[in-house]
C-alpha cells in the first residue's frame, strides 16, 4: 500500500502497535480523565476508561470507533466538530461515528460506555472460546441483491448511500455470487449498481481498517483477496455482462476489461484515479486496457487518471454499447433477455465442426 492512503493507513497502524488502544485513546481521552466532575457513574466510567487501556486483545477498529464516539458524546454531547473531506479518512471514520449517536443524553453515552467496556472485558476473559465465522446465511448476502430469471443471473450492487463502494465483506459475497452464478442454470451473468451509481470503488474504510497484525498483515491479506477477487472474474465461465448504470471509479472500472460485454448509460463515466490516491491500477488493467484501447489512451485513464464520458469509453472499446438514460434499463434488459435464449453450448458444436 503506497501514497497518501498508505500512509494514512501506517500512521494509523503504527499508533495501534505502540498501543494497540491508542487509536481511541486520543490525547482528549487522557486530558479529560481528570476533568470536570460529573455525578454517580463518574467513577465508572473512569474505570471503563483505564480497563480499556488494560485490554490484552486489540477488540478492531469498529468497536474502537463506538468507544471513541460514546467518550466523545458522554464527555461533549453531540458531534460538534466540522464533517472531514472524503479522503481525511480516520478523521472521517471517527466524525461518521459520534455523529451517528445524534443527540443521545451525555449520561446513557456514559453508561453504554461502561457497559461496552464490561463486555470487552468479559469476552476477553472467555477468549478461547471465540465462536467459529460459520454464521453466514446461504446464499444471504448483506451487500448484493441476486436473483434469477429469464436464463440471466443478476448481481446487484446493494449499498446505494455509499455509492456502492466496495467493502471488504462486499468482495467476498461477489466473489460467492459469481461462483454460485457460474454453477447455476443462467445462460447470463450481469452485474449492475443499485443507485445513481454503479460503484465508487474500494471502500475508502478498507485502508484504514487495519488488522491487529499491522499494515504487513493488512497488505498480506488484501493482496490474497484481490488475487481471488480478480482470478474469480477471470476464471467465469459464462458470458459476463456489466450493466453500468452510472458512475464507475477505481476497481469496479479496471475490472471491465474481464466483461465479456459492458452496455452502459449515456449517465455513466469511468474513472480510475489511482495516481491521485497513489495506487497502482489492479484488476489486470495494465495488461487488459492496451489491448483494449491501445496504450497511449491506457495511460490517459490509468496513469493520469482521465475521467471518460460513457460515449468516450464505448469510442475507445471498453464499452459495447452507449442508451440514453431514459430508456437504458428496458433497452439492455430486452436485448439480454434475447441473447440468453441462444444456445449456451454453442462453442462445443464449433469445437466438433473444426475437428
Ligand atoms: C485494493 C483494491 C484497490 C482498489 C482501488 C480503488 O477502487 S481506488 C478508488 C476508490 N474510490 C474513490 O476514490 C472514490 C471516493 N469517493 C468519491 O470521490 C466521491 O464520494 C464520489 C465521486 C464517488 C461521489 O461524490 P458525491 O459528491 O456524489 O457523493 P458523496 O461524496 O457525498 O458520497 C456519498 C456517500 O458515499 C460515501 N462514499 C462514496 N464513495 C465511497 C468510497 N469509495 N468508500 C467509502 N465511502 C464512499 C461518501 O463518503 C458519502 O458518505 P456520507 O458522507 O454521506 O457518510
Amino acid at each position: 500500500m503506497a501514497g497518501v492512503a498508505g500512509r494514512l493507513a501506517r500512521r494509523w497502524c503504527r499508533s495501534a502497535v505502540r498501543s494497540p488502544l491508542q487509536v481511541i485513546s486520543f490525547p482528549s481521552l487522557q486530558l479529560h480523565l481528570s476533568g470536570t466532575a460529573m455525578r454517580a457513574s463518574q467513577e465508572d466510567f473512569e474505570s471503563a476508561m483505564n480497563q480499556v487501556k488494560l485490554l490484552k486483545k486489540d477488540p478492531g477498529n469498529e468497536v474502537k470507533l463506538r468507544l471513541y464516539a460514546l467518550y466523545k458524546q458522554a464527555t461533549e454531547g453531540p458531534c460538534n466538530m466540522p464533517k472531514p473531506g472524503v479522503f481525511d479518512f480516520i478523521n472521517k471514520a471517527k466524525w461518521d461515528a459520534w455523529n451517528a449517536l445524534g443527540s443521545l443524553p451525555k449520561e446513557t453515552a456514559r453508561q453504554n460506555y461502561v457497559d461496552l467496556v464490561s463486555s470487552l472485558t468479559s469476552s476477553s476473559e472467555s477468549s478461547t472460546q471465540v465462536k467459529p465465522g460459520a454464521d453466514r446465511g446461504q446464499q444471504e448476502y448483506e451487500n448484493l441483491v441476486v436473483t434469477s430469471e429469464d436464463g440471466i443471473t443478476k448481481i446487484m450492487f446493494n449499498r446505494p448511500t455509499r455509492k456502492n463502494a466496495i467493502s471488504t465483506q462486499m468482495y467476498q459475497e461477489i466473489m460467492l455470487a459469481l461462483k454460485a452464478a457460474s454453477k447455476d442454470d443462467s445462460t447470463i451473468t450481469v452485474v449492475t449498481g443499485n443507485g445513481d451509481y454503479y460503484c465508487s470503488g474500494n471502500d475508502l474504510a478498507n485502508f484504514t481498517d487495519i488488522p491487529p497484525g499491522g499494515v504487513e498483515e493488512k497488505a498480506k491479506q488484501s493482496a490474497i483477496m484481490l488475487r481471488d477477487f480478480v482470478g474469480t472474474f477471470i476464471d467465469f465461465p459464462k458470458p459476463l455482462v456489466a450493466v453500468v448504470n452510472g458512475p464507475a471509479v477505481g476497481i469496479s472500472v479496471t475490472i471491465l476489461g474481464l466483461f465479456d460485454a459492458v452496455y452502459a448509460s449515456d449517465r455513466a463515466t469511468f474513472h480510475t484515479p489511482f495516481s491521485h490516491l497513489g495506487l497502482s491500477p489492479e484488476g489486470c488493467a495494465s495488461y487488459t486496457f492496451p489491448k483494449i484501447m491501445g496504450p497511449a489512451k491506457a495511460t490517459e485513464m490509468l496513469i493520469f487518471g482521465k475521467k471518460l464520458t460513457a460515449g468516450e469509453a464505448c469510442a475507445q472499446g471498453l464499452v459495447t454499447e452507449v442508451f440514453p438514460d431514459s430508456t437504458f434499463q428496458k433497452e439492455v434488459w430486452t436485448r439480454l433477455k434475447a441473447y440468453s435464449k441462444l444456445p449456451p453450448n454453442v462453442s462445443i458444436l464449433f469445437i466438433f465442426l473444426l475437428v
